[in-house]
C-alpha cells in the first residue's frame, strides 16, 4: 500500500487573484504558493482584507485564479472542464461556510441530505447517511426539526454534518465558531479537530482568533495578498 499520510492533498503556485478593472483594480491575491498535506489542519489569519477568503475561494475550487494554477492531489484544477471540478468538488470537499445558509424551514435531515441530492445520490441511501452524518455531532434526536428551531450552536454542527456527509477528504471552514458564544464555540472548533485527528480530513480554516489558530498544525498569515510567515510544528 502507498503511504498517503504526507501526500499533498492541495497545492496553489503563484496564484493571483484581481477584483475590478483599470483604475478600480484590487489585487487580493498577489502570488500564493503553498503545499498542504493531507490530514493537516490549516489556518489561514490575516487581518481583514488581507485575502484569506479569496484565497480559501481559490483552494475550495469556489472560484478561479486570474493567473496560477491549483492542484488537488495530481490534478491541475486549470485544466480540467467545469462540471468535471464541480463533481471533484463535490465528492472530496466539504463546506463550513457562513454564506451556505441551512434553509431554516427545512427539517434538520434535508438541510443535511443536500449535497447528496446535488450529487445525485439514491433517496434511502442519502437519508442513511444523512442520520449517520448528524449522529456523528450528536444531533441524533433533533433529524425531523425545522432548521430554524435549533439554537445557533445546533446550526453549526448541522452545517458540519452537511459538510461531513459525503465523507470529505477535505474540510473548509470559514470563521466556523465566529457567530458563537464561546463555550459552544469550543464545541465546534473540537468536533472540527476530532474530524481532522480520528478521520484524517485535512481541516483548512480561516480564522481572526487567536487562541483557534494556535491550536492548528499550521499557521499561514496573510498581508495584502501575500503569505508573509508560516508558523507552528508543522510549519
Ligand atoms: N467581489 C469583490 N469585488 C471587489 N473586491 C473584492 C471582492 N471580494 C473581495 N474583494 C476585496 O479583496 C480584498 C480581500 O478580500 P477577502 O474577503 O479575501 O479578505 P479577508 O482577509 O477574508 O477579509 P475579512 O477578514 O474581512 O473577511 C478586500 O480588500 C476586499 O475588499
Amino acid at each position: 500500500m502507498p503511504d498517503h499520510r504526507h501526500a499533498t492533498a492541495i497545492s496553489a503556485i503563484n496564484v493571483r487573484k484581481t477584483y475590478g478593472k483599470k483604475e478600480n483594480a484590487f489585487h487580493a491575491l498577489r502570488g500564493v504558493s503553498l503545499d498542504i498535506r493531507q490530514g493537516e489542519s490549516v489556518a489561514i489569519v490575516g487581518k481583514s482584507g488581507s485575502g484569506k477568503s479569496t484565497l480559501m475561494h481559490v483552494l475550495a475550487l469556489l472560484d478561479s485564479p486570474d493567473e496560477g494554477t491549483v492542484l488537488f492531489g495530481d490534478n491541475d484544477v486549470s485544466a480540467m472542464r467545469t462540471a468535471d471540478v464541480n463533481k471533484m468538488r463535490n465528492t472530496h470537499y466539504g463546506f463550513v461556510f457562513q454564506q451556505f445558509f441551512l434553509n431554516g424551514r427545512q427539517s434538520v435531515l434535508d438541510n443535511v441530505m443536500l449535497p447528496l441530492v446535488i450529487g445525485g445520490m439514491s433517496p434511502s441511501k442519502r437519508k442513511q447517511q444523512a442520520r449517520a452524518a448528524l449522529e456523528a455531532v450528536g444531533l441524533s434526536d433533533k433529524v425531523k426539526n425545522r432548521a430554524n428551531d435549533l439554537s445557533g450552536g445546533q446550526k453549526q454542527r448541522v452545517v458540519i454534518a452537511r459538510a461531513l456527509v459525503n465523507n470529505p477528504s477535505i474540510i473548509f471552514a470559514d470563521e466556523p465558531t465566529g457567530n458563537l458564544d464561546t463555550q459552544t464555540g469550543h464545541q465546534v472548533e473540537q468536533m472540527l479537530f476530532d474530524l481532522n485527528k480520528q478521520k484524517g480530513i485535512t481541516l483548512i480554516v480561516v480564522t481572526h482568533d487567536p487562541e483557534f489558530a494556535a491550536r492548528f498544525d499550521r499557521q499561514i498569515y496573510l498581508v495584502d495578498g501575500q503569505i508573509v510567515s508560516q508558523t507552528g510544528a508543522a510549519a
